[in-house]
């Protein structure tokens, strides 16, 4: 995967736009993070991969060398009383006292890198990061994260480089050094380097903005394992199921990291359209296509059609009922950057489940990440992958990208959340690009998340439980002339993938169980701001009773944790007044 990353090469491939235009000189990159973390190793790999774009600003310290490390090269190695001199002359751009030892960054080093057109890479302590912020220095600050304390004390150990008091020296002030991630305007970015390919593919990204002369402005952004799946298939991640449901602005400003910039770090991961029609289009799949004077009344959860595929007998104090027995499987949850995905990734990673969330926009796996880990969520358990449903290369390549993060281990759990509702798609006049969007995502999607983990229980003769976040408007057509109706048409599709998937199961002899939740209409950020135009619709929502995306998460967590013999098929969840 290393080869992918390179930046010299997507340097070289913008090079000709950009000598026409007066090139930015490069930020530099400030690396920070606790003994044994990782940075070294990350630094490396990036100078290795690309040595004409990256320059290492050579500190000094007075730190006795270990085995293997070069005078000038990994650090100009100096006495405490040369050190001492050179700071009251003034040839320090920031020093700092660590573990014992003094350590340094002079102008020389930097502006030597600089004078080459390089980015400068500055493997500093916490201290020195706080007065490189303060200087002059045009940077991108990045924190490298430990996955756990245990995780860097392994690798700290694993390095043989510390005797143990040293090795204890480094883990106390490790636990200090972490606590700064919090600290206000010193981060752009933190990077978890649990797997060092996927810490790298991040590095790589931040590296791009500092090579552009991008500057951070301590706004972070936790940008962890956030997969890229496009990347993975570059040559088909193109490719739409269906035609019109390309991503129309590759290209539109998105803000990362607390800045802004005018073109995606990488083509490949361009984020799609906001919805086409703002002023009415919701993100969640349960949404205000819901016509309220048309739902019928009651929340139901016995309305199944037919028993679960698997069915088996099984009494209800069976210690294979509850969510213990997901615990340390894989759940995969799609549209998981808002509303009830987000919800549900939240109700999962909580009750032990190792998360895969998959959404087309970054920065809100990020923030879901960032919600998770403030949680409490172990990261190494959570694997966030930026892809759209709708483009089945970046869809084949979810098992994968699983697997390479996890061995041995596969889809125990899918939750086909993703889906949308547009406006302008009435029958009488609407936009074909409307619709092609709704099936695209609500149908095709669907059928393609479905089909690649079928296949993947399949492969590991394991079939666990998939889910489809249905609507109401699975079982009735709205009213009125606005048109909910091509909606509820991909809704009632849906109902009839469900039902077809019990069917085909039962007909192969699988164990597997499906479930469908219909919700009514669900109260979404998204949908206040845009479809009512502002925070005045919270009472709107009161007035319907809405529910909230948290219920419908529930609703997941109960058809997983139901016993077998308990009918999950059609939860149908409507608002509290029209349960009569
Ligand atoms: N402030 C400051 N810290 C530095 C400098 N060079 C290295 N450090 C930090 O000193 C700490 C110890 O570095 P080192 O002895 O090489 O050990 P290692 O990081 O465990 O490999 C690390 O946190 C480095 O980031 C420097 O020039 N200035
Ligand atoms: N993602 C990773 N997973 C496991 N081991 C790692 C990872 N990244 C780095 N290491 C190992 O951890 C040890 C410490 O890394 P190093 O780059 O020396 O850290 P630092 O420069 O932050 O002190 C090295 O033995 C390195 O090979």
């Amino acid at each position: 995967m290393g080869g992918t990353y390179s930046t010299e090469e997507g340097q070289a491939q913008s090079g000709g736009q950009k000598n026409a235009q007066v090139a930015e000189k490069p930020s530099a990159l400030v690396m920070c993070g606790p003994s044994g973390v990782g940075k070294g190793t990350l630094i490396k790999k990036l100078m290795d991969s690309s040595p004409r774009l990256f320059g290492f600003s050579c500190s000094h310290t007075t730190r006795t060398p270990r085995q293997g490390e070069e005078d000038g090269v990994h650090y100009n190695f100096i006495s405490k009383e040369d050190f001492e001199k050179g700071i009251e002359a003034g040839q320090f751009l920031e020093y700092a006292r660590v573990h014992s030892n003094i350590y340094g960054t002079s102008y020389k080093a930097v502006e030597a890198v600089a004078e080459a057109g390089k980015c400068c890479i500055l493997d500093i302590d916490v201290q020195g990061a706080r007065q490189v912020r303060k200087s002059k220095l045009k940077a991108i600050f990045v924190f490298v994260a430990p996955p756990s304390t245990e995780a860097l004390e392994q690798r700290l150990r694993g390095r043989n480089t510390e005797s143990s008091e040293q090795i204890d020296e480094r883990m106390a002030a490790a636990r200090e050094e972490i606590a700064t991630i919090k600290e206000p305007g010193l981060y752009d970015y933190v990077i978890f380097n649990d797997d060092l390919e996927d810490a790298f593919a991040q590095l790589v990204l931040v590296a791009k903005r500092a090579l552009s002369g991008k500057q951070g402005n301590g706004s972070q952004s936790i940008t962890g394992p956030v997969t890229l799946v496009a990347e993975e298939e570059p040559s088909q991640a193109s490719q739409p199921a269906a035609s019109t449901a390309a991503p129309a602005n590759a290209t539109s400003a998105k803000a990362v990291g607390g800045e802004t910039e005018k073109t995606p770090l990488l083509a490949a991961t361009a984020q799609p359209s906001e919805p086409a029609a703002p002023s009415k289009a919701v993100e969640a799949s349960a949404t205000n296509q819901e016509a309220i004077a048309a739902a019928p009344a009651g929340t139901d959860t016995s309305s199944a059609s037919t028993q679960p595929a698997s069915a088996p007998e099984q009494s209800p104090a069976s210690p294979q009922s509850g969510m213990q027995r997901w615990r340390g499987k894989v759940a995969l949850v799609t549209g998981a950057s808002a509303g009830i995905g987000w919800s549900t990734c939240e109700l999962l990673a909580e009750a032990g489940m190792r998360v895969v969330a998959v959404a087309r926009r970054r920065e809100r796996l990020e923030a879901l990440q960032q919600h998770l880990v403030s949680r409490g969520v172990p990261i190494a358990d959570f694997l966030p992958v930026v892809c759209d449903i709708t483009k089945e290369a970046e869809v084949v390549a979810l098992p994968r990208i699983i697997v390479k993060r996890w061995p041995g281990v596969g889809i125990d759990v899918l939750v086909n959340n993703a889906g949308l509702g547009r406006n302008n798609a009435a029958l009488w006049d609407g936009s074909t690009g409307s619709w092609v969007e709704m099936i695209s995502t609500n149908v095709l999607g669907v059928c393609m998340c479905t089909r690649e983990a079928l296949k993947d229980m399949t492969r590991r003769e394991q079939y666990g439980h998939i889910i489809n976040i249905s609507s109401m408007s699975a079982h009735r057509v709205p009213n009125g002339a606005s048109g909910g109706s091509f909606y509820a048409a991909t809704k009632h599709a849906l109902r009839a993938i469900t039902e077809g998937l019990r069917q085909e199961a039962r007909g192969r002899k699988v164990d597997l169980r499906v479930s469908s939740i219909s919700p009514g209409i669900v109260e979404t950020e998204f949908a206040t701001v845009h479809a009512f135009g502002s925070e005045d619709a919270k009472d709107k929502y009161k007035q319907m009773k809405a529910l909230q995306a948290v219920d419908v998460a529930q609703a997941v967590v109960y058809c997983l944790s139901a016993p077998d013999h308990v009918d999950t098929n059609d939860i149908q969840m409507r608002p509290v007044e029209q349960q009569t």
